[in-house]
């Protein structure tokens, strides 16, 4: 590596200059069902020759976090080579740090992607981590009732959407959707609605709720689990996060209402609350399961916090986009 180099990204993004050291794409091997390890050669090759790109794979979960938080110290750019949980462990490593992050979609769902970089739209090479201008995006941030702090970048689930997410780890035979639909019937089974109580800060009023709660899911990008669109409007820069509750039903209306998931229509459904929230502050009166951008948070209980950093992060972002 030639730490010595130091390149100055120019771009027509209306923030501050980047002055990284170099890009370190970090691949987690593992993603996509292991489908991931074998993109790995032709990654080596695109990058080959130049002296200010390294490419590194995780050896175990968890890894991705500390490599990220070594290439940040560096000054370096973290290219995040997996799927949704890859880039969970390099957001959290690197926030705070002032890296610029990027996204090749190694992952199976790959949902934050959707949002943030359409398919269509380029921008999910490796070379375009070179070519990319510089974007910023808002992010969540968790505080848990010990004062422990976790950011995420996609989607907050707790409650059913956090066991479908445990079940679908506990599942790697299945793939993709299939993965998502296995998961979603095997938690349906044994699952009860969990008392809530919500109070969510609007920018203009307070809402607060004390009642039952069948999903509970809070949207920084649009989808999670591969097609779910649980915040369908949900804008990036918009210093808001994207709350959609599902009230206490009978589970004979679940198959109805995934439909209407999938449509990203269920916000008109009386049996659905959806604000545009600035803060989400909820108690639980027992552990329960969350997740974060698809990673699994195990006995999550008492006051949990959720807030919006409004363009808390600096992303690499295909030419063009966020310029104004
Ligand atoms: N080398 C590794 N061996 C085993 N697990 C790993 C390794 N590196 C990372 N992991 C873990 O793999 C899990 C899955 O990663 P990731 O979410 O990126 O892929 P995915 O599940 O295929 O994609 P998506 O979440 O978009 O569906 C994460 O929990 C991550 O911590």
């Amino acid at each position: 590596m030639c730490a010595g180099i130091r390149r100055i990204f120019l771009h027509a993004t209306p923030f501050p200059m980047s002055l990284e050291t170099g890009y370190t794409f970090i691949v987690n091997p593992h993603a996509d069902k292991g489908r991931a390890a074998g993109r790995v050669s032709a990654l080596r090759r695109a990058v080959q020759g130049r002296a200010d790109a390294e490419v590194l794979s995780t050896v175990r979960a968890g890894h991705a976090g500390e490599l990220a938080a070594e290439a940040a110290r560096g000054g370096r750019a973290v290219i995040a080579c997996g799927g949704d949980g890859t880039l969970h462990e390099v957001l959290n490593a690197v926030m705070g740090a002032g890296s610029a992050v990027g996204v090749l979609p190694f992952g199976s769902a790959n949902d934050f992607l959707k949002t943030f970089v359409p398919a269509m739209s380029g921008g999910r090479s490796p070379e375009s981590q070179f070519s990319g201008g510089r974007i910023r995006v808002d992010v969540g941030r968790v505080e848990f009732s010990g004062g422990e702090q976790r950011h995420f970048l996609n989607s907050l689930g707790i409650g059913f959407t956090g066991r479908i997410a445990r079940a679908v780890r506990r599942a790697p035979w299945l793939r993709g959707e299939l993965a998502y639909a296995y998961a979603l019937f095997r938690v349906l089974i044994g699952y009860a609605p969990v008392k809530m109580h919500i109070q969510i800060t609007l920018p203009d009023r307070l809402v607060v709720l004390d009642e039952r709660v069948f999903a509970f899911s809070v949207g920084n990008g649009k989808v999670e689990g591969g097609k779910f669109q649980i915040a369908p409007e949900a804008d990036l820069r918009d210093g808001l996060l994207d709350v959609c509750i599902l009230r206490d039903v009978p589970k004979r209306e679940i198959p109805g209402l995934v439909l209407q998931y999938l449509r990203g229509v269920q916000s008109r459904d009386r049996r659905v609350y959806s604000y545009r929230a600035e803060r989400i502050d909820v108690s639980l009166d027992s552990p329960e399961v969350m997740h974060l951008d698809g990673e699994v948070y195990e006995g999550v209980g008492g006051k949990i916090t959720v807030a919006v950093l409004p363009e808390g992060l600096e992303m690499i972002a295909p030419r063009g986009m966020g310029e104004r």
